[in-house]
């Protein structure tokens, strides 16, 4: 098949039933879905993408084995040109979304394709999971599927290990073994987009202790498996919300969710890793699936940031503050904040290494440092716009003011900018910025950039462990291995 249209997600959409719970209801259309159905439209439009003159040569390819057109997302990167590839349909996904959606389908089929290329990795555990991730490589590309995933034990007891806690299923695990594949009960956290995808990914970070086997676990289901419920978090938006008011938050607000399994069957022919420590704690950082996804972050992170701060900058310029020094002080530093992001992500894509597997990988050092400063950089954009929008962010009527005849005059009058920004024009400036910086929307946005791919404080710390080891600190230790008395043995003579 290849490449979908928007219209073909829809209806893989309309054609399934998954157990979604959303405010106490089990929603019963997930298309129609008031909550939903906007940002379906939105994932829809990156579908048509691929069909678009526009856009078609720069994120989708032929494919070397099927000879079928599909996403780049599924092109194992061999080389620097394909990283390209790969990077321009980052960007163009993440333009189209202003970096608002960070689980768009791009990021999930990056993970797939890179555990299927590693499947060495998994071949030297067991033939089968090797054989099984290849096999869902395929299906994914040929079907053009969108996953979420869920690879965190839920939040419960942090001091304690997956067997050590309370109930032996709180975080998921497998309860026996049948001729048919395992059944698994538990719990997973944090699958976003959960409720509008096709199917989903299950793996965890490293972690695991002796004693974690049954909780030790990579498989792959369908999002309306029997015995799958997916809880969702409260919406930040209620579907009904104008645009006018929250030209962000009712488009692009990607739902998080707690999958529970209970009791579901995983087929052998989808189970990936199973019953092995060694193997579920090596496998994020053996298979490129911890590098290959973070360029899409990178990538998207990058145009988050960079919105966020053309947000802050016209926000400025509507009400002539950006005469002020102290406001160009603050301007210029979140500008710069994205040329580092830019140029860091340059390093990754240029400075990439071929493995001994023959996959091109970006540069870990400049993804992890792009991980480790934009949880500062985004939170001090959006200080920037509150800091710079002032009262002005809560000084807007609504779209409902703006139609009224008793009060457009008024309107008019007291909501404008400086010259040449009419009132319309700034409030809607505004309104957009406070979606950004005020609403449940735009914190979540925030806190999703903190923690959506682990604990910063910890992925800083490893980095730091890799980085002592790997460069040794050998100029320090050549300069006081410089005899002491170098100078004065000339002086002496
Ligand atoms: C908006 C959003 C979307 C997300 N989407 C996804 C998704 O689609 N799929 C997915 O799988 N995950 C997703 N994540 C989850 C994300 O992977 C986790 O939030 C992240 O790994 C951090 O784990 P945690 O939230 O459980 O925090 P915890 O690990 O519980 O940490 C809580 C606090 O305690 C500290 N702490 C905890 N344990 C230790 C320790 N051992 N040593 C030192 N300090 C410790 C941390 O520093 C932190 O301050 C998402 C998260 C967010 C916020
Ligand atoms: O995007 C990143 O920085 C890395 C990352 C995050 C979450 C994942 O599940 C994953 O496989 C890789």
């Amino acid at each position: 098949m290849g490449i979908r249209t928007g219209q073909d997600y829809i209806n893989g959409i309309k054609s399934r039933n998954p157990e979604v719970w959303l405010n106490g209801r089990l929603v019963e259309d997930i298309y129609n879905e008031p909550i939903f159905n906007q940002p379906i439209h939105e994932i829809a439009k990156l579908y048509d993408l691929q069909h678009d003159p526009i856009y078609q040569n720069d994120i989708t390819h032929i494919c070397e084995q099927t000879s079928e057109r599909v996403n780049n997302a599924f092109l194992s990167p061999k080389t620097g040109d394909d990283l390209q590839k790969r990077s321009k349909l980052f960007e163009v996904y993440a333009r189209k979304t202003y970096g608002l959606m960070g689980r768009t389908p791009d990021f999930l089929n990056v993970v797939v394709t890179s555990m299927a290329h590693n499947c060495w990795f998994l071949d030297k555990y067991n033939k089968d999971w090797s054989k099984n991730i290849q096999n869902y490589y395929k299906h994914i590309r040929d079907n053009d599927l969108f996953l979420t995933h869920a690879i965190v034990n839920p939040q419960n007891d942090r001091s304690k290990s997956s067997h050590e806690q309370k109930d032996p299923f709180t975080h998921l695990g497998t309860v026996e073994e049948t001729k048919d594949g395992i059944i698994v009960r538990g719990a997973k956290m944090l699958a976003t987009l959960a409720p509008i995808t096709d199917e989903v990914i299950i793996y965890s970070f490293p972690g695991f202790v002796p004693g974690d086997e049954r909780h030790a676990l990579a498989f792959a289901l369908p999002i309306d498996a029997p015995g799958l419920r997916i809880i969702c978090r409260e919406p930040v938006q209620d579907g009904k919300r104008s645009m006018f008011d929250h030209p962000l938050s009712s488009r692009y607000d990607e739902m998080d969710a707690l999958l529970i399994f209970n009791d579901v069957l995983v087929p052998w022919n989808k189970v990936f890793l199973y019953n092995n420590v060694e193997a579920a704690n090596l496998l994020y950082p053996m298979t490129g699936i911890a590098e290959q996804p973070a360029h899409q972050s990178g990538v998207r992170g990058y145009i988050k940031l960079a919105f966020a701060v053309e947000v802050a900058c016209k926000v400025a310029d509507s009400i002539g503050v950006d005469a002020y020094l102290n406001v160009q002080r603050d301007l210029g530093e979140v500008v710069q904040s994205v040329e580092v992001i830019r140029a860091l992500l340059r390093v990754a894509e240029y400075e990439y290494t071929i493995n001994e597997h023959g996959e091109a990988r970006p540069n870990p050092d400049a993804l992890e440092t792009i991980r480790g400063f934009l949880p500062e950089m985004y939170p001090r954009a959006i200080e920037v716009i509150q800091t710079i929008g002032a009262g002005g962010l809560l000084m807007s009527p609504t779209g409902a003011d703006f139609d009224h005849p008793d009060l457009r005059e008024d309107v008019e009058k007291y909501y404008g900018g400086r010259s040449g920004v009419s009132a319309e024009e700034r409030v809607r400036l505004f309104k957009l910025a406070w979606d950004l910086c005020g609403e449940a929307f735009g914190m979540r946005l925030l806190q999703y950039e903190r923690y959506y791919t682990g604990d910063p404080v910890r992925k800083r710390a490893i980095f730091y462990n890799k980085y002592k080891k790997a460069k040794k600190f050998s100029m320090v230790d050549e300069v006081l291995a410089k005899p002491t008395n170098e100078g004065l043995e000339t002086i002496n003579q």
